[in-house]
Order: C-alpha cells, then structure tokens, then sequence
C-alpha cells in the first residue's frame, strides 16, 4: 500500500460507529439530507468547516447591510403540488419560513433593445414574449407548454431517491403516464425542444439566455427536465423571498436538526474520509479529530470529494469517466453593493439580466446578473438603502498569481466596468454607492471551499440531458454525495431533490 493512501486509512480500533450518518458540508444539500435523515430517527452529524451553515445559500453583514452569499432567486416555496422541496424540507422538521412573492421573475436588458420581464403570470409573461415575436406566437405557447407537461409529470409523484427501486415501482403504479414522461424527457435537451417549434434565430438566442442564466449553458446542453422545473415552477409556486434574507433557510433547517436531536459542528474542515477495506467509515478534521459513523455523505463538490479527501488511488473509474463528460463551470465576480434609495427608480424589479452582445453571452464578463433583495424585504439593508447584489462570470485563471496590491487594484478595475455598464439600467449606480465589496472565483473557492469557485459541473458538450448525471451512492461503499454534484444539478431547489434523495436512499439502506 502506498505512503498515501495509508495516510487515509484508519489507525482507529474497529469501533461501533458513534453517528449513523456523518455529512460533510451544510449546503443546502447536505442539510436536507441531514435533516430528512434525522427526521426518521438517525443520528446525525454535520461537520461545516466555516462559521455558519448555508454555503452558497449562506449571508453576511457588514455596516447594517445583510448581503446573500450567492443564491438569491428561491424556487420550491410553493404551497401546493410535491415540487415545493424547500417548503417540505423545512416542514418534515416542524419548521417553515414566512416568504415574499416577486411578481417578476427577471427583467431582461438584451441585445438590440430586446427589454422584457417574465411575470409571475403565465399568460402576461407569454404575451410580452409574443408582442416581440408576433411571427413565432405559436411556437412560443408551444415550446413552454411543453415545459408545463415535464412539470406536471413531476408535480404529481412524490421526489424520493431514484436509486431505490420499491419506489420507482411505487411511483410507477401510482403514476404510470407521468414516469413515462418522464422517461421520455430524461435524454433530451431544452435547445431540441425548442428548435421544433422555433426558427427565428432571435427568438431562439433568448431562450438560449433563459437557460443560461440558471444552468449557465445555452439550451442545447439545459436538461429539459430542468428547463421544465424552471420555466413552469416560476409561474406555479412561483420566485418567494425568505423574509429576512436567503440565511434563513440553512438557519431554520440547522434549528430542526438540532430539535430533532442531530448535531452540526462549524469551524470543522474535513481533511480526509478515512477508508477501511474500501469503504468509507470515519471522517479526519484539520484539528486531527476523527469521526466514525455507519454512512459518509459528501455536500463538497465531487472535485473536491473524490481528488481532496480521498486518496487518488481510491478514484472510482466511474468518476473519471464523469469528469471526461462534465467539467467545472466558471465561478463569478461578485459585487455586493449598499445604494442610496434614489438609484433605484420606482417600480423596479428585483432581478435583471443585462447583455449588450448576443456572441458575449458565455463569455467572462458577458451576462451581468442583478439582484435586489431589498426591494421585497427592506429591513435587509439601513433606511433609504437598498442592496444591488450583481455578479458575472469570471475564471479563476484570471485571479491567480497575483500580489495583494495587484489583486486588490485588480478588484476594483472590474467592479469599475461591471458598475459602468449596469449606469444602463441605473443611471446615478455611480453617485449613489454607499458601500461596495468585490469578490472573485478566489473568494468563492476560499468560502465555500468549492474548487475553483466554481458554480457547479457543466456539461462539455451536448450530452443525452441528465442521463449522466451521477445519483447519491458512489462507487466506494459507504460514501453517498449530495449537492449540484448530483442528479438534478444547480440550484437550490434542485439540490434540494438530491437531499430527500440522498436521505432516501440512506435511511433504506440503514433499515430506517
Ligand atoms: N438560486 C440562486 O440564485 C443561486 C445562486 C448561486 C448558487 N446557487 C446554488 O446553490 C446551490 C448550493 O448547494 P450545495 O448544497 O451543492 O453546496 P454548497 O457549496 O452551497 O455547500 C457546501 C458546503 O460544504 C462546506 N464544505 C465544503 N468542503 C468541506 C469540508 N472539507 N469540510 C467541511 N465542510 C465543507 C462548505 O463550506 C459549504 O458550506 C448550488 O447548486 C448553487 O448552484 C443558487
Ligand atoms: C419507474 C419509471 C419507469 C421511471 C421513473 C422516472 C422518474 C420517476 C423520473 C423522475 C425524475 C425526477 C424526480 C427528476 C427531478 C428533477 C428535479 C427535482 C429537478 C429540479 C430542477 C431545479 C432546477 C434546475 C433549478 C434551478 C435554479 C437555479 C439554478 C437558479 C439559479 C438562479 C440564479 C443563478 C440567479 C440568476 C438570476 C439573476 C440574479 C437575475
């Protein structure tokens, strides 16, 4: 055995496990995993190595403003159907959070003057839509309708783990038409879909954006099933803001874990899942701590997992053969902004999407995304204040080698142009900045311990939809990974799905 993969190996007697589940991380996907686990009895511990849970969904403050990390635009609130996730991971652990409705989801800035917002109402929405594209009226109605029939195949059945076959068949006699739908769109792509209703190039460039501003690649490589999560769930649940900032849900779920007798541990970096006769069994902390329990769960990114606290040796092939098909995406430059009141003109919407170039698209520093919290929920910012939270993609490539004054002269130049080109939208952006923090894919990769910074996996090319992605279970016995490093992939509400997922698929396992 080599020096290294010894240095994973326990020199621990074999002992009873102290926890029945150990998660690492609490993103949102780990604490749904936690929680539904915990929920059903098992004793859980979650180890997060920074200082308060949420991750990406997680916050911080500074000079009276509470500025979100990442996540911003909350899907799976809803009150009715079985897609609301958030709503339901909260409620298995008796808790809920009151929420706010945005009326738009986004207002989109695009190339050759191309201004519209996507309302909350279905028939508005596909009415401004329209009124662009009088030619393509039909295949619009037809191209989102279509997204509507993905939708409610799923909106029908209960979401549990897709690797636990009593349940498929469960499903599957409750709800043959819907599985078959399903089944039916697992393989495809948005981009196909929309092409068979769609021609005009502009038109089809814009449903490129409506993938790319969540999935962050065009719609030929957006898994329909997840275009149809998103575009239909938007006008059905539709976008709630957690009242006192998108903290809260991390914070709630961590206050139910606890109440249901688990335990979460910050300042706990994971270094190492300890490996006894392939399988995974403990876990080691920076501080030389160890932790034993009867199954290991990842929330850090399959990079990370299986190249960090694993012992290269242990790369299941199934793993490279994953990261031959997907890759990392970029990360973001991120501005976190406090504005006088006056920037913000009345009857401003809370989202914006701002491209000048339609070939800049994918590009670093291409799309300019905005969010304005303090619009639904001003107690988040001082009176006459309001957070513009605005990011864009950038690669870590761009931030490396670089000395702290460099870096810090680096910072401010980008925030210069990013801040330029929003004046488009909010003239006086200039004049009326109150306070202003700039981080980078560096930042990203240092508080969130996401390698890279990165937002999540990508596909390289066009792949059969999310047929490749990977579920909980991996191929070393005893480690599960949860997160947008699994089936469904980015965002919250879908890792969310990978969280009851993964606590399924555990709490069968251990005979829950
Ligand atoms: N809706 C939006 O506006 C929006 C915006 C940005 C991001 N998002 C999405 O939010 C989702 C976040 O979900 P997630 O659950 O996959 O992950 P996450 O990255 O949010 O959480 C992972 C957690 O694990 C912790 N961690 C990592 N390595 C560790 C280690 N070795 N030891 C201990 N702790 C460790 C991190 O500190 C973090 O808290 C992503 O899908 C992202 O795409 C949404
Ligand atoms: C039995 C038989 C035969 C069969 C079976 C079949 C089946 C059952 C199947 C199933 C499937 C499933 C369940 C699936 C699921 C899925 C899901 C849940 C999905 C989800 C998704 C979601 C999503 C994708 C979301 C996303 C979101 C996002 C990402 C967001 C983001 C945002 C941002 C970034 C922001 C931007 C903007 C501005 C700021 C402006």
């Amino acid at each position: 055995m080599s020096a290294v993969s010894s240095a994973f190996q326990s020199n621990e007697p074999v002992n009873a496990s102290e926890y029945d589940v150990i998660v690492i991380g609490s993103g949102i996907g780990g604490l749904v995993t936690a929680t539904q686990l915990a929920s059903k009895g098992a004793k859980v511990l979650v180890l997060e190595r920074y200082l308060i849970p949420g991750g990406s969904a997680g916050y911080f403050e500074r000079e009276g403003y509470r500025f979100d990390v990442g996540a911003s635009m909350i899907f799976g609130f809803g009150t009715n159907g079985t897609t609301n996730l958030l709503t339901r991971a909260l409620k298995a652990v008796n808790m809920s959070l009151e929420t706010i409705p945005d009326s738009v989801q986004i207002h989109y800035h695009l190339p050759n003057g191309l201004e519209l917002k996507v309302h909350r109402d279905y028939e508005k929405f596909l009415q401004e839509l329209t009124s662009h594209f009088p030619h393509e009226q039909q295949g619009i109605r037809r191209f989102y309708d279509e997204c509507w029939k993905v939708f409610n195949c799923l909106n029908a059945m209960e979401l549990l783990s897709l690797e636990e076959p009593r349940y498929l068949m469960r499903v599957f006699f409750q709800h043959p038409f819907a599985c078959l739908g399903l089944v039916k769109y697992l393989p495809q792509n948005a981009g196909d879909i929309a092409r068979r209703y769609i021609s005009d190039p502009q038109l089809l460039k814009f449903i490129d954006m409506e993938c790319y501003c969540w999935s962050v690649v065009p719609a030929d490589r957006t898994p329909m099933i997840n275009a149809g999560m998103v575009f239909s769930d938007r006008h059905y649940g539709g976008i709630n803001y957690p009242k006192g900032g998108v903290g809260q849900i991390a914070g709630k779920l961590v206050e139910g874990l606890v109440k249901a007798g688990s335990e979460i541990q910050y300042g706990a970096r994971v270094t190492q899942i300890i490996l006894e006769d392939g399988t995974a069994v403990g876990v080691k902390l920076a501080n030389g701590k160890q932790y034993r329990a009867k199954r290991i769960v990842s929330n850090a990114t399959r990079w990370d997992t299986f190249e960090k606290l694993l012992p290269s040796e242990a790369m299941p092939a199934s793993e490279k053969r994953w990261q031959k098909r997907y890759q990392k995406s970029p990360s973001f430059l991120s501005l976190h902004l406090g504005v006088n009141s006056e920037v913000l003109p009345s009857g401003t919407d809370c989202h914006h999407i701002l491209l000048e170039d339609w070939e800049k698209m994918e590009d670093e520093e291409g799309t300019i995304f905005v969010s304005i919290p303090t619009l639904l929920d001003p107690d988040l910012a001082p009176p006459e204040h309001h957070i513009i939270h605005t990011f864009t993609p950038s690669w870590m490539e761009q931030w490396q080698g670089l000395s702290p004054k460099e870096y810090q002269h680096k910072k401010e130049e980008a925030a210069e142009r990013i801040i330029k080109r929003l004046e488009k939208i909010f003239p006086g952006l200039t004049a009326g900045l109150d306070y202003q923090e700039v981080g980078t894919p560096r930042t990203h990769r240092r508080f969130l311990g996401r390698d890279d910074g990165t937002y999540g996996p990508i596909p390289r090319g066009k792949l059969a939809g999310l047929l490749g992605m990977p579920f909980n279970r991996t191929a070393i016995p005893g480690l599960y990974c949860v997160g947008d490093s699994t089936f469904p992939g980015q965002g919250l509400n879908a890792v969310a799905f990978s969280g009851f997922a993964c606590g399924h698929r555990i709490a069968v396992d251990l005979g829950l």
